[in-house]
């Protein structure tokens, strides 16, 4: 809250101070006294103790700021004054008692009630500077405050959106002529009305954003023609007048801007130029590297200029963060490198670079291919890079001035935050940065505390689901601007929160979509995302396959004996801890994806007879299911479907597209190690990285299986140790072995060969065990999440999931006669009507209109995948597949169901 700087006193109203008369409402004298000597100002009585005393006896009336009622509590919490059904009125009257107005008598209350229900339901708003009444002459304002009236009643808000003053049952004319310059008495402050709020700029919310500096247009007027300098000569830094003076001629842009395919960066406009230009230097263009240009696509132009107007304050003045969302895949790396070689070439002012030193922070596996990046798109003699690994520390960039760039590890960061905090940098990149959205965490707090100022987070993951997430990202790059944290959850996440639940009167809807229309509005200015959509005409075709492969008979055994445990029927009783039924659901998916990993867990919990516990009794009796003989180091592909399916995609891939590579994912390095010795004993040469490959091995693993001259066919990665932000384009197909609960982690690793660079067309098989536990967590992964539209978050897991008891119950249970429970919960026309029994759906897939072919409609490839539009894809059952695939014409046998979706088709497979 400021104190003593409230407008009016930094405009010296005199006008208006001159009828200040000391406040003092809970002094009968004082208001007297005020109403003799100055009769413009207004006495509003809502909130003495007086008439607090008074609505305990009398019902009719109200007086809030005191103890308000639990209806008038709810009109706080929610910014929202429209559920005014006044219970009586009070008192608004110049230099009148308020004592005489309760006293009133309830006829006459109806009466003036009834006259002025009408004009009453329509609110007005207004901006006011308040201070605590007193009979001091000289007093300050203690602050700005929103002025809130519907009918008879006010409320006044500070501008953090709190309420701190009430009251109701007001004179509808009293309330009805305030106007501009008045002075009124309400709520025990002395308040003056500075304006008139419109309703759209209350419930957009922008009228509580004082603090923030306003958006400054961007200013995309034309250059002035100039001739252009040698791009390698060096920038003039001009210091005296003649110098000044000389460069007014001499200096020039870097780069021709009015070469064909130029690239401009907008010009500072004359705010800007007041407050960065102090020194007067010559205004000069902005060019980006034409070396650079000549690459870039036309989303990554406008992201640059996005980028640059952000950082250098021209969007939101005095801010200079930003955030660049795009999905994955679309070259944040090179938008951030085009933005940081033009800026520490370049400047607006005489040309002067903007930054010299720019630390970028990454994720371990990704130090290496920042670098890499750096050297494609700008050659080693440009930019000089540093990036910190066990050999190479942080004093070495500092003692060695010549490097510009540091990138370094989050964690390195935390270890060498002594010695980084020493150097000066002017901009700061953090890479992947979604994981600075809990601001109590250590990294957060080590960023937070260097000074740079210019600060861009770059993530491929959206960050708009949690409000205080979202709080938590926009405060680090452009701290303050969303006031306060308790000022933001009043004034924006309250509101918008409310608005979604389902009972939310219209009022609290249209006030909370206002709020988050304003609040979109507002921090559109410096966050950016595009989808995967620009890129698509740049890739080639993907075709995305969900194959439901049947489990074997051992599986199906084993997993009916699993549900038939003790610990799954406590578990279906509510007589459990959460802990227990991840302990259920973690041998299920085990069992879909080897029955050989359950056993080892089984063997392993025998050997510790002492440790008693759930996951013990889970697996009592299990043992006796297993052959006496059984092998669990050969890793039988006829115990588990998805095995069995996997082992013939890749030998059809193998066979068909001996050039192309396979991209194997699971989120278990134990799954991996069974997938690898599969994979040796079929003599495919493998790569591995999981979590436990060293980060400094990682970038070398990558790069050895993108090369063409690799003979790794398969490249197995564990999505959520290692996923985020690799290009594996090397591979063509892409087999997620299992299933996340989150879909974020399953899109991160998707992503990972459909991008740039990618020659062949690409094909995605997400394999899941019909009727199992794996279904279930699909479905939960397409309908909650993709149907709410709520977006996703990489962070959140399983340990985070809370289930009822019917969750439980369809989570564990076990549809054995089905082809495909998703398909059958979809109510799609081919087997509408008719049981979901084997028999209907073969007979119905012969001739439904959905079946792969022609008729299929394209669904929209935006994710997350919703269960309509899943709907959408070509889907079929396995033995009624119209086979124009050749990988799927090889598994039809073990798959119950396939869904299917091209996304720029061609002709070709
Ligand atoms: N204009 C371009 N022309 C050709 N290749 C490009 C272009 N832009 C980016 N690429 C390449 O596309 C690949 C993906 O780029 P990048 O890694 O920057 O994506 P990203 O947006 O950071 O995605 P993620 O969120 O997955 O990290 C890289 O190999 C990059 O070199
Ligand atoms: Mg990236």
């Amino acid at each position: 809250m400021r104190r003593s700087a409230a407008p009016s006193q930094l405009q010296g109203n005199s006008f208006k101070r001159s009828k200040l008369i000391p406040p003092g409402r809970s002094n009968p004298n004082l208001n007297e006294e005020i109403s003799r000597t100055n009769p413009d100002i207004k006495l509003l009585q809502g909130t003495t103790s007086n008439a607090f005393h008074q609505s305990q006896n009398d019902p009719g009336v109200c007086s809030s700021n005191v103890l308000p009622s639990e209806e008038s509590s709810k009109e706080v919490n929610h910014g929202d004054e429209s559920s005014g059904q006044f219970r009586s009125q009070t008192h608004a009257m110049t230099a009148l008692n308020p004592l005489q107005i309760v006293h009133s008598s309830s006829k006459e209350i109806t009466e003036s009630k009834a006259q002025e229900e009408e004009p009453g339901s329509l609110f007005k708003y207004f901006s006011v500077v308040w201070c605590k009444a007193s009979k001091k002459k000289h007093k300050k304002w203690e602050g700005d405050a929103i002025l809130i009236v519907k009918g008879r009643s006010f409320t006044l808000k500070d501008l953090e959106g709190k309420d701190i003053g009430r009251g109701i049952g007001y004179k509808f004319k009293d309330l009805d002529n305030i106007e501009e310059g008045q002075t009124l008495m309400i709520a025990g402050k002395e308040i003056e009305i500075m304006g008139v709020i419109s309703p759209d700029d209350f419930n957009s919310g922008r009228c509580f954003q004082c603090g923030i500096g306003s958006p400054a247009a961007p200013n995309f007027s034309q250059p002035v023609r100039k001739c252009f300098s040698n791009p390698f000569k060096s920038v003039c830094q001009p210091n005296s007048k003649e110098n000044r003076l000389n460069d007014l001629q001499s200096c020039k842009p870097r780069h021709d801007p009015y070469a064909p395919n130029s690239l401009v960066m907008p010009r500072p406009d004359k705010n800007h130029q007041w407050i960065f230009n102090k020194n007067c230097f010559p205004l000069m263009d902005v060019v980006v590297d034409p070396h650079l240009v000549h690459h870039l696509r036309q989303h990554q132009k406008e992201g640059i200029i996005f980028l640059y107007e952000c950082v250098m304050g021209m969007r939101t003045t005095g801010r200079c963060g930003a955030i660049l969302a795009d999905e994955m895949g679309l070259g944040k790396t090179l938008q951030c490198i085009s933005l940081i070689w033009t800026l520490q070439c370049q400047g607006p002012y005489g040309g002067k670079p903007v930054i010299k030193k720019t630390l970028i922070v990454t994720p371990g596996s990704l130090v290496k291919n920042w670098r890499k990046e750096f050297q494609k798109w700008l050659g080693s003699e440009r930019i000089k890079i540093f990036t910190v690994d066990q050999d190479h520390k942080v004093e070495e960039f500092i003692k060695a001035t010549f490097y510009t760039v540091l990138i370094i590890s989050y964690e390195m960061l935390l270890r060498s935050l002594d010695q980084i905090k020493t150097i000066k940098f002017d901009l700061l990149i953090c890479d992947e940065g979604h994981r600075l959205k809990n601001s109590a965490i250590k990294t957060t707090t080590a960023l937070v505390s260097l000074s740079c100022e210019k600060r861009i987070i770059l993530t491929g993951t959206p960050v708009q689901n949690d409000l205080q997430e979202f709080f938590a990202l926009v405060n680090f790059i452009n701290p303050g601007i969303l006031g306060s944290l308790s000022s933001y959850r009043k004034i924006y996440e309250e509101p918008i929160i409310v608005s979604r639940e389902p009972s939310s009167s219209k009022e609290e809807k249209e006030l909370g979509e206002k709020r988050a229309a304003e609040l979109t509005c507002l921090t559109g200015l410096f966050i950016l995302r595009r989808t995967q959509e620009v890129i698509n005409k740049y890739l080639p075709p993907k075709i995305e396959n969900v194959v439901f492969c049947r489990p074997r008979a051992l599986q199906i055994e084993l997993y009916r004996k699993l549900l038939n445990s003790q610990v799954v029927k406590f578990c279906l009783q509510g007589l459990v801890e959460n802990s227990t039924h991840l302990i259920c659901i973690g041998a299920l998916k085990k069992l879909c994806n080897h029955p050989c990993l359950l056993y080892n867990s089984i063997k392993n919990k025998e050997c510790s007879p002492t440790d008693e516990n759930e996951e013990r009794n889970l697996y009592r009796g299990l043992l006796h299911a297993f052959p006496a003989d059984y092998n669990p180091f050969l890793f039988a592909e006829s115990e588990s479907g998805k095995l069995q399916v996997l082992v013939k995609l890749l030998a059809a891939v193998h066979e068909l597209r001996p050039s192309e590579k396979v991209v194997l994912v699971s989120n278990y390095r134990q799954t991996l190690d069974i997938l690898q010795e599969v994979c040796k004993h079929h003599g495919y040469n493998c790569a591995r990285l999981d979590g436990q490959t060293p980060v400094s091995q990682r970038q070398q693993i990558v790069d050895g299986f993108n090369s063409k001259y690799s003979s790794d066919f398969i490249f197995l990665l564990s999505s959520k140790a290692g996923g985020v932000g690799l290009n594996l384009i090397g591979g063509s197909h892409l087999i997620l072995y299992d299933i996340d609960w989150n879909p974020a982690t399953d899109i991160q690793a998707m992503s990972r060969v459909w991008r740039d660079g990618q020659k062949h067309p690409v094909h995605i098989y997400r394999l899941l065990t019909t009727g199992t536990i794996e279904e279930k967590i699909y479905q939960r992964q397409i309908s909650k999440q993709g149907l709410s539209g709520a977006v996703v978050d990489l962070a959140k897991s399983s340990e985070h999931i809370q289930f009822s008891v019917e969750e439980l119950k369809d989570l564990f249970t076990l549809h054995e006669s089905s082809h495909c429970v998703t398909h059958d919960l979809l109510d799609c026309e081919c087997t509408r009507g008719k049981d979901h029994t084997d028999d209907s759906v073969e007979k119905l897939t012969i001739s439904r209109p959905c079946q792969l072919g022609p008729h299929h409609q394209k669904a929209n490839c935006r994710k997350p995948l919703s269960m309509s539009q899943l709907k959408q894809w070509k889907h079929s059952s396995g033995e009624h597949l119209s086979l124009t695939d050749p990988f799927l014409e090889r598994i039809r046998e073990n798959v119950s169901f396939f869904f299917q979706n091209i996304t720029n088709q061609a002709t070709t497979m």
